[in-house]
């Protein structure tokens, strides 16, 4: 890939045209209705050149309509949208070569064969990245003359991103790039993320997969019921969360099923014990090193082994359930 500079400009001498590059998307109070209800409602977003900005939130908070309104795929009912400074639905055809896209679904075809695919849109761009290279990186090779139709959902996944980023896009939206795909695919996908925000490309992502936003993201956008309720990079998102009283969290897994309530009863009033799953508890109030003994020695008298002792920090699943709550959508 080639490599540019971080404020998103090529100098490489293949693309003259002048491209505003900061922010790359710039998004002011978005609304989007269906059938009257705001499914997207008054969302401001930035997304920078060369950085990741992953946008995440629970099913159905607007993030895929957002993605598709700065893609132009839906018109705004009231707000603004600029992608390069260009308005996605009045200016599709001057950003179509600027700006890679990869569905939800792929997207792709279903009767074309995989590598047909890439070649051809490749042929659309006047300098793509060489084929052969890209479709060794994300493993195409392997099924390459199957048509999309008859591709697995990791495939088909694999397939679309090599299609969104072939023609080197300056934004790129990627719409949970790696879902449904085998932990390998998903390491060679966040390694092509990065290559593309080194090289100067605003990336926006959607992901449900707290682990991917936590390694990739330079800017965290939470949605929820078509506004943002929470941005920051992971390590202010995580600050935040402190709590004032100097709270930690001890995650406290055992060989057994264990009672919170005995637990609870054991350190006292000061620490809160609630169940994660069957033999998973938290532990949440002044750890000290006494309270690690304390709730090690009180398994031991009920003969159960200690399997795993976390305290610590949170994560950024753990912020994001308690900004979104934990009711099913
Ligand atoms: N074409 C449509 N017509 C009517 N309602 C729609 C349409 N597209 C989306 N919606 C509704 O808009 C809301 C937001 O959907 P959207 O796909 O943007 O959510 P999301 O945050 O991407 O969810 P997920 O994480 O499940 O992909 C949902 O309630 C959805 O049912």
């Amino acid at each position: 890939m080639t490599r540019r500079p971080r404020d998103g400009a090529r100098h490489d001498g293949l693309d003259s045209r002048p491209v505003p590059h900061s922010p790359a998307v710039e998004v002011h109070g978005l609304v989007k209705r269906y059938d009257g209800r705001a499914v997207v409602d008054g969302l401001d977003l930035t997304a920078a050149a060369g950085a990741v900005t992953a946008v995440l939130g629970p099913n159905g908070a607007g993030k895929t309509t957002t993605v598709e309104c700065c893609e132009g795929l839906r018109a705004p009912d009231a707000g603004t949208v600029r992608v390069l400074g260009l308005d996605p639905v009045a200016d599709g055809r001057a950003l179509r070569p600027l700006v890679g896209v990869m569905l939800q679904d792929g997207g792709l075809p279903t009767g074309v064969r995989a590598r047909e695919m890439l070649d051809h849109v490749a042929r659309m761009y006047a300098t793509p990245l060489p084929t052969d290279e890209l479709a060794a990186r994300l493993g195409l090779d392997a099924f390459a003359r199957t048509t999309v139709r008859r591709l697995s959902g990791g495939q088909r996944q694999r397939l679309a991103l090599a299609v969104a980023v072939v023609g080197r896009p300056r934004v790129v939206f990627l719409d949970e790039p790696s879902a449904g795909m085998d932990p390998q695919s998903r390491l060679a996908v966040w390694e092509l993320v990065r290559e593309l925000r080194d090289d100067g490309a605003a990336v926006v992502l959607t992901t449900h997969l707290m682990e991917e936003a936590e390694d990739l993201a330079d800017l965290v956008v939470v949605v929820d019921h078509g506004t943002v309720i929470a941005r920051g990079s992971v390590p202010e998102l995580l600050a935040a969360d402190v709590d004032p009283r100097g709270a930690a969290t001890l995650v406290v897994q055992a060989d057994a099923d264990v009672d919170p309530g005995g637990l609870a009863a054991h350190l006292g009033a000061a620490f809160t014990v609630e169940r994660r799953s069957g033999s998973t508890l938290t532990v949440t109030g002044p750890v000290v090193p006494a309270t690690v003994a304390a709730v090690t020695g009180w398994a031991a008298a009920r003969d159960v082994l200690v399997t795993r002792l976390d305290l610590g920090r949170r994560t950024l699943e753990d912020v994001f359930l308690d900004l979104t709550g934990r009711s099913l959508r």
